[in-house]
C-alpha cells in the first residue's frame, strides 16, 4: 500500500537533506521519481540542502494541478513511483488533498517534507491539511537546537536584528547568520514567548548588574 508521509521538523532540522537522500535511496533501487517544491531559498525551481547537497525540482505555483500532472505523465507511458515534495507547508490544502488522492489512487507513494508552524507560531495551511490527512506525520530525529541548548520547536523571524510576530505568512528567508532585512532563527517555546532571541540574550547579559539601591 502506498503511503503519504509528512516529514517535519523547525528549519534548519534537515528535511531537505531527508529529501533527497529518500530519493537517492529509493533511485538506488531503481524506483522512478519526481522532485517537487516551491520558494526554495536558492531562488530557483531546486531542493538545496545546507549540507551542499541540491537537486532540479518541479515548481509547485498556486495553480499547479498535481492530479493531472501525474495523470499525464502515467498516459504519455511514464512510470512514477514515489514524489518528493519540498516545503510542502507553502503548497494550497487542495494541492495536499490532490497528494492523498494520487496516493491512494494511483498508489503512488508521496513523501512530504516541510515546517508546522510559522514565526507567529501558526500552522501553515498546507502543513495543518498534511497532518489532518497524512498516513503519518514523524518528526526529524535530528534536534535543531536553541541558543540556550534545548531543542528548538519554533521559527522566529528576526528583521533587520529584531525578533517581530507580525507581517506576512511568507517570507523566503535563511538561518544563517549573514546580514539580512529578514532572516530566522530556531528557539525553544520559551525563548520564542520571551522573544529572547540570541544576539538580545547577549546583549541582555552584557548589561551590567544593577546596583541595590536606588
Ligand atoms: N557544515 C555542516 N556540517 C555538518 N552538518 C551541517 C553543516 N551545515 C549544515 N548541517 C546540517 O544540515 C542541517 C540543515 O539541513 P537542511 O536540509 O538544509 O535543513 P532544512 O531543510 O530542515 O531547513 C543542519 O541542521 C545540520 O544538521
Ligand atoms: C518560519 C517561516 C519560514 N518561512 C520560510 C523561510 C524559508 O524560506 C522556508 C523554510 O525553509 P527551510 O528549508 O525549512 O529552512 O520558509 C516563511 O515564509 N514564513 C515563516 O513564518
Amino acid at each position: 500500500m502506498a503511503e503519504l508521509t509528512f516529514w517535519t521538523g523547525t528549519m534548519d532540522a534537515g528535511k531537505s537533506t531527508l529529501a533527497l537522500q529518500t530519493n537517492h535511496n529509493h533511485a538506488a533501487r531503481g524506483r522512478v521519481g519526481l522532485i517537487f517544491t516551491v520558494h526554495d531559498r536558492s531562488g530557483g525551481a531546486v531542493v538545496t540542502s545546507r549540507l551542499g547537497l541540491t537537486h532540479d525540482a518541479i515548481e509547485v505555483t498556486d495553480d499547479f494541478d498535481f492530479w493531472r500532472h501525474i495523470v499525464d505523465a502515467l498516459t504519455h507511458g511514464g512510470r512514477v513511483d514515489y514524489l518528493i515534495c519540498d516545503e510542502a507547508q507553502f503548497y494550497t490544502p487542495e494541492q495536499i488533498e490532490a497528494l492523498a488522492k494520487i496516493t491512494d489512487e494511483l498508489q503512488i507513494d508521496v513523501f512530504c517534507f516541510g515546517i508546522l508552524t510559522d514565526f507567529r507560531t501558526r500552522l501553515f495551511p498546507g502543513a495543518a491539511r498534511l497532518v489532518e490527512l497524512a498516513d503519518r506525520t514523524e518528526v526529524l530525529q535530528v534536534e535543531a537546537l536553541c541558543w540556550c541548548g534545548k531543542r528548538a520547536t519554533h521559527n522566529a523571524r528576526v528583521e533587520d536584528g529584531v525578533m517581530v510576530t507580525e507581517g506576512d505568512q511568507v517570507v523566503v528567508g535563511d538561518t544563517d547568520q549573514a546580514p539580512s532585512a529578514v532572516s530566522y532563527e530556531v528557539l525553544c517555546r520559551q525563548h520564542h514567548r520571551r522573544r529572547l532571541t540570541a544576539a538580545r540574550a547577549k546583549s541582555v547579559s552584557l548589561v551590567p548588574e544593577p546596583l541595590p539601591f536606588g
